[in-house]
């Protein structure tokens, strides 16, 4: 909360003309500029729009736009608050109990809110879950001043939520409460906040409508498309026969259209053509020659050439023929596959552009020094030793698995670096890898060391065809592993099940009932309300369980992993010398308190003065208990900064305090996230 000052100048000289102005101005350069991330942006945004004089109008404000929007719409947005919850981690079941309960009007934040709140810590995702509380602490300079609210309940509507929210900053920060709170600020400013905050929200929801008008139709016929791509390549090739411009222009767009249609579909015009041709190759000859008397080759390849070279992509730009249109398929593959069940036969010709582009001359490069065609087949051990050594990664490490009586099996774990920047960033760090089938043993080591190997490069290195160097029958695995995975039958499913859900939630026959019911009983009375969630629930658990299983497994391999180093890493000097001068910050000597108030409370409020290590040390304690506990694996904490400088500043002190060689490097537990800037 440091620039509160510069603001506080900022807004005062800048009244005059903020006061006047009675539209929103978020670009001008004399209105006042809100320089946030968009986390503290989104929050901002949900505490005004529910704040002070706008209590009453913007709920309605927002039901509003609910109402306004088409059920094609609401499903859109149903679909994406499903999709997005669900790759926070959330469970199926879960997130249709939120949505059953906010209904139509349900929003991410709304639904995280209420799942946060409503859920039992030890059922929610890892990431969101917590244990702490506190007791009042008597002197010094760090003190924990408060725990978890007696009269704390859960709110099931987000409004009310955050309106407590506002509550409990006023009262938990004793400095500077009014400038915290909306109403402090000159109204002027106020208003402006506002009404920039509703003009956001409005565009928010326009684009929901904008992106729901534009919905995909349902995909056609592979036949009809066939034929009218045929037809029309026809039109053009007689238009320019009769140097008709009308004529070439309008078959020309109509075939713009059709490859367009075929890249929405992922298949591109190569195979259009070519499928085509194969088939109905005299008749096309025979009409050619009636059409252009002969010239039809070069003639056919002019216009064909030309209609291609103006096909623009989606961003606007000329699509390249050659490469374009398999990006470009790509593109919407998974905007065809998330929405619409495709007829077989498209599948079936996805499925070979798929493995076409996997086995193309472009992907055959990448493995350029490691193996070419004609060379003599690899074993996937070598394999993945070789792609580890080329990526500047560890060698492989293969594990038993522990209980496995008869014959073996293995996992393999790599770690990986880290590796380019921004939104291309991939993290880095130990991967441990075993076989989608966990049970399964092979008679000898090196054959159960293979496969768990052969699976490895299939993950690892999903661009690369790793198949073509591979000595059966392990190429014949990864070739069956690819072709499960472009059948997309699990994820037909998991759409088939949440199109089931939005359709039953917008059909608006989720009983009163359910939503009255003790919301907090987590015994499955509520699931009972809900009769889709019912259907298939024993498949789905034994589902959830397996993963679990593996999960657990995972990380019970990196927590012993990071014993081990911290083990090693208490030898050494710099290491020592950074703990003994940790040790005289003035927060260490409350370090065990801190951890034995965490291990029983959900909350704990520390309060302290600057510098005596809440930020650099409190992590720390934590972090290093887990690990020492061999529960380093399941630890994540996250640790907020109001300005990007001091989030970088935090990250590169605590790696430094850690010895590691810098935030998001590959021996490093430390990162960061700021806007357009990552580290992890
Ligand atoms: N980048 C840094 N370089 C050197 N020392 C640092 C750095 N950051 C923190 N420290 C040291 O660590 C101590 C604890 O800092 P820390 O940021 O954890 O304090 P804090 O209690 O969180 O302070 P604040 O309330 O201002 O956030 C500081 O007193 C300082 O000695």
């Amino acid at each position: 909360m440091a620039p509160k000052k510069k603001q506080q100048q900022k807004h005062k000289s800048s009244s005059s003309t903020s006061s006047s102005s009675s539209k929103p101005k978020p670009q001008s350069s004399t209105g006042p500029k809100l320089q946030i991330s968009a986390e503290n942006e989104n929050r901002l945004r949900r505490l005004l729009l529910n704040s002070g004089r706008s209590t009453t109008a913007d709920p309605l404000h927002e039901d509003n736009i609910n109402n306004n929007l088409t059920k094609a719409q609401k499903a859109k947005k149903l679909h994406s608050v499903y999709e997005k919850l669900s790759c926070e981690g959330f469970t199926d079941d879960h997130i249709e109990r939120a949505l059953s309960h906010l209904k139509e009007s349900a929003t991410f934040e709304a639904a995280l809110d209420w799942l946060c709140l409503v859920l039992p810590s030890n059922e929610l995702p890892l990431k969101f879950r917590s244990s702490t509380a506190g007791l009042p602490n008597d002197g010094g300079s760090v003190g924990i001043i408060s725990t978890a609210r007696d009269d704390w309940a859960p709110l099931p509507d987000s409004s009310v939520a955050t309106a407590h929210e506002m509550e409990e900053i006023s009262i938990k920060s004793k400095v500077q409460r009014k400038v915290d709170t909306l109403d402090s600020f000159q109204q002027s400013q106020a208003d402006w906040i506002r009404q920039y905050m509703e003009q956001q929200e409005e565009d928010e929801y326009e684009s929901w409508e904008d992106t729901a008008v534009d919905e995909a139709p349902e995909p056609r016929n592979y036949e009809i498309i066939c034929e009218e791509y045929h037809s029309a390549r026809l039109q053009a090739i007689n238009a320019k026969e009769r140097k008709n411009k009308k004529g070439q222009e309008q078959s020309g767009q109509i075939i713009r259209k059709l490859k367009q249609e075929m890249a929405a579909l992922g298949i591109s015009v190569d195979t259009l053509a070519a499928e085509f041709e194969s088939r109905h190759r005299v008749v096309e000859n025979k009409n050619i020659e009636d059409v252009i008397g002969g010239e039809d080759g070069c003639m056919e390849s002019t216009v064909e050439q030309d209609v291609s070279l103006s096909v623009p992509s989606q961003d606007g730009s000329v699509a390249d023929e050659d490469s374009g249109d398999i990006e470009l398929g790509d593109m919407f593959l998974e905007d065809s596959s998330s929405d619409q069940v495709l007829p077989p036969e498209i599948v079936e010709l996805q499925k070979k552009e798929k493995m076409k582009e996997l086995t193309s001359e472009k992907n055959l490069e990448k493995l350029e020094g490691i193996w070419k065609k004609g060379d003599p087949l690899k074993i996937p051990k070598a394999i993945l030793h070789l792609l580890c050594q080329r990526s500047g990664w560890e060698a492989p490490k293969y594990n038993k698995v522990q209980g496995t009586r008869d014959g073996s099996s293995y996992t393999v774990s790599v770690i990986r670096k880290a590796s380019g920047r921004g939104k291309n960033r991939k993290v880095g760090g130990l991967t441990t890898i075993q076989l989608p089938t966990p049970g399964e043993a092979f008679e000898t080591a090196e054959d159960a060391q293979n496969r768990v190997a052969a699976y490895a490069l299939y993950q690892l290195f999903p661009d690369l065809p790793v198949h073509l160097m591979m000595a059966d029958p392990y190429a014949s695995l990864v070739l069956q592993w690819l072709e499960g995975d472009l059948s997309g039958d699990v994820k037909n499913t998991e759409v088939d099940r949440r199109a089931g859900f939005v359709d039953s939630l917008l059909k608006a026959d989720v009983p009163d009932a359910v939503l009255s019911e003790d919301l907090l009983d987590t015994s499955g009375q509520t699931d009972s309300q809900i009769s889709h969630a019912q259907e298939d629930k024993s498949s789905r658990d034994a589902g959830i369980n397996k993963i679990a299983e593996s999960t657990d497994y995972h990380k019970q391999v990196e927590s012993s992993y990071l014993k081990k180093q911290q083990e090693s890493k208490r030898k050494m000097k710099k290491y020592e010398d950074m703990l003994k001068s940790r040790a005289t910050l003035p927060i260490a000597e409350l370090k065990g308190e801190i951890l034995r108030l965490l291990k029983d409370h959900d909350v704990l409020v520390i309060c302290g003065e600057t510098g005596c290590g809440k930020t650099t040390q409190v992590p720390q304690f934590i972090l290093d208990d887990m690990i020492e506990q061999g529960h380093g694996g399941i630890c994540n904490i996250v640790c907020t900064q109001p300005r990007r400088i001091a989030a970088i500043s935090v990250a590169e002190r605590v790696s430094d305090e850690r010895c590691e060689s810098s935030p998001g490097s590959k021996d490093s537990l430390v990162g960061y996230q700021v806007r357009l800037d990552s580290a992890r």
